[in-house]
């Protein structure tokens, strides 16, 4: 993964809470070769961001899609666990994306925070579900979305908060390094390396794996989806497009493979206190 060189350190800066400690980790990398920070446990102030945010007096929201199964299966616990840990002390909007509006759970949610439920239709086969979300998403931001909120963040439902996910997290645009693959030499990342498909990657080209949880400013995600959307019409997997966006457009910050991390995998000693399981 590789360690980040001394030279930058002291040059890190987070939006949210300033000066960062990339030291804290001595084992991991920190930054990125654009100069962006990669947001570790330890290298930040939580307080910090989390006073600055009230400050900057921000309305968050998180979207997810919770369409068939996923509906009852998941969104419950989603919710009630992000009630718990996400951007705890923020105003929040949840969006909520299902084709069973009825069927959303009713969690009690804590001041400040609200849950929109828009409805979209459901989509067969079930990948479809998967890739029409950026299309989806993309129309929410030109509408309230984009209005009520100043950044937010783009989840899979299949999940749960363990631990806390606060402002620190938050940039003009966010990607995430993917927990199965942030230890794998770049050459052996799952890039799309078709050259007929739009979403390919060239030799060398690349530089992190992204999937999971992205977000950033209103302006910065519909760059995003408008990207993804205008490649998938040519068809090909999601995930593709978003790590081509970000290769060509580098994000603002990366958040640790702690932000989205799998039990299934084995013990790591830089994965301390997981957000996201
Ligand atoms: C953890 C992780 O790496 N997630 C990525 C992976 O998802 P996964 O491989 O985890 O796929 P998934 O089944 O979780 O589908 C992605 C999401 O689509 C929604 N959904 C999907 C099917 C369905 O029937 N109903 C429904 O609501 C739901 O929010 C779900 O979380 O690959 C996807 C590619 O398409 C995206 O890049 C995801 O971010
Ligand atoms: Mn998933």
């Amino acid at each position: 993964m590789g360690v980040c060189p001394l030279a930058r350190m002291s040059l890190l800066r987070d939006n949210f809470t300033g000066p960062l400690h990339p030291c804290a980790w001595p084992k991991v990398l920190t930054c990125t070769c654009w100069r962006a920070p990669i947001i570790w446990d330890g290298t930040f102030d939580p307080d910090v961001a989390q006073q600055e945010a009230v400050q900057q007096n921000l309305t968050i929201g998180l979207t997810v899609f919770a369409v068939g199964r996923y509906l009852e299966k998941y969104l419950a616990r989603f919710l009630e666990t992000a009630e718990q840990h996400f951007m705890v002390g923020q105003r929040v909007v949840y969006y909520v994306f299902t084709e069973g509006p009825v069927a959303v759970p009713r969690v009690r949610l804590g001041p400040g925070r609200r849950l929109r439920v828009e409805r979209v239709a459901r989509e067969r086969p079930w990948q479809n579900v998967s890739m029409a979300r950026m299309r989806t998403l993309h129309a929410a931001l030109g509408g309230r979305l984009g209005r009520e909120a100043r950044f937010v963040l783009c989840m899979d439902v299949d999940q749960h908060f363990s631990g806390t996910f606060g402002p620190e997290a938050l940039a003009g645009s966010v990607a995430q390094m993917h927990a199965w693959h942030y230890r794998w030499r770049r050459r052996m990342l799952p890039f799309e390396r078709d050259a007929r498909s739009a979403a390919a990657l060239g030799r060398g080209e690349g530089d992190f794996y992204h999937a999971a949880v992205f977000g950033g400013s209103v302006a910065a995600l519909r760059q995003l989806t408008a990207y993804c959307v205008r490649a998938l019409e040519v068809r090909w997997h999601d995930e593709s497009h978003l790590n081509k966006f970000f290769w060509l457009h580098k994000p603002a910050k990366l958040l640790s493979p702690e932000f989205c991390w799998s039990p299934d995998i084995s013990r790591r000693a830089e994965i301390r206190r997981p957000q996201l399981i």
